[in-house]
């Protein structure tokens, strides 16, 4: 079992070590394009292996896309992150050229892979991968959701002085400000979360995750890297361990949720082949105009792609 990670960067590097404490493959690749960053970045982590009792073996290389061959699943984390005053959407033209670029070198060498992209804007990064790899939907998908629906469960818990472990929620939508946590599918230990939090909380709750990417933009004055790394790797765990868990994936839609040749994020069953299945859950009026909302927001997003010229 090889894992293959392109981009040495904070998510990139982080989600290898997150991926190496779990032992979930015998090998993993950092791949990164500026030399020595993955070599040094692997050499470190492997160097914690006797300190922290794994097995599995981390190796950075520079381009050398040689060395993915025959991976299992693949993260896609190159790309510029964003800077504090920019939006995701301003990285799309660079973004998709690097995304689009090591897609195609890299499902050369591992034609069977399953493909999780984590590169911004995400939603649209995912679409280029998916174009680029012209691999099936279901085994070409994006990390966003589970990282939303993390930032959304630790505020709520913070409001209730309780685990996070014990916040279970569902958020639908685009990564971007108007993502949509659906509070009538939260809930604390069994208990709805409006039984234990007022309105004008969980609204508040609400904002600060739409903006949460933004918030640590801000305090650090590039993006998120912890929460990101573990998120991605909690969908590589679910896909080598064929766990079929039920998570929020950004998954190619084809008239889901109303909703057609668009990727957005969507509750999915995830296993070894991939996306088993797209969760069409019960919304109302107000949920339901917040997710098209989104989607337009996506979707203007895909024009700026489309006049790039890529494909
Ligand atoms: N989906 C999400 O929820 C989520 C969360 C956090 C970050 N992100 C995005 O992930 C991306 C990476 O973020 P980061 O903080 O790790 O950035 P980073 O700058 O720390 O790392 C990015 C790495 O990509 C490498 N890279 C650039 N072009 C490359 C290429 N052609 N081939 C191989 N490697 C290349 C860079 O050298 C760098 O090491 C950004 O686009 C960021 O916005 C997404
Ligand atoms: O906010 C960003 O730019 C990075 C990422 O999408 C995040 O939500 O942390």
């Amino acid at each position: 079992m090889k894992i293959t990670i392109i981009g040495a960067g904070n998510v990139g590097a982080t989600c290898a070590n997150v991926l190496a404490h779990k032992e979930l493959a015998n090998q993993i690749v950092l791949l990164d394009i500026v030399e020595g960053v993955a070599e040094g970045k692997s050499l470190d982590m492997w160097q914690t292996a006797s300190v922290n009792v794994f097995d599995t073996r981390i190796v950075g290389v520079t381009n050398d896309y040689l060395a993915t061959k025959g991976s299992s699943v693949i993260v896609i984390t190159s790309g510029i992150p964003r800077k504090p005053g920019m939006s995701r959407g301003d990285l799309i033209s660079t973004n998709a050229r690097i995304v689009k670029e090591v897609t195609e070198k890299v499902v050369k060498y591992s034609p069977t892979a399953i493909i999780v992209v984590v590169s911004n804007p995400l939603d649209v990064m995912t679409y280029v991968a998916f174009l680029a790899a012209h691999k099936k939907p279901c085994e070409v998908f994006g990390m966003a959701g589970i990282l939303d629906s993390a930032r959304y469960k630790t505020f709520i818990a913070e409001a209730l002085d309780v685990s996070p472990r014990d916040v279970s929620a569902l958020l639908l939508g685009g990564h971007g400000n108007s993502m949509v946590p659906l509070v009538r599918y939260t809930s604390v230990g069994g208990i709805p979360v409006t039984q234990l939090l007022d309105k004008a909380v969980l609204d508040k709750i609400v904002d600060r995750t739409r903006n949460g990417g933004g918030e640590l933009v801000k305090l650090m004055g590039t993006s998120a890297w912890y929460a990101p790394g573990a998120a991605a790797a909690a969908m590589v765990e679910a896909i080598v361990r064929d766990q079929r868990r039920i998570m929020p994936v950004c998954a190619h839609l084809n008239g889901q949720y109303g909703l057609a040749d668009l990727y957005m994020g969507v509750p999915v069953k995830l296993g070894k082949r991939g996306i088993i299945d797209i969760i069409e859950i019960d919304l109302n009026d107000e949920e339901r105009g917040m997710l098209n909302e989104s989607a337009k927001d996506v979707r203007e997003l895909m024009d700026e792609l489309n006049t790039l010229n890529l494909f």
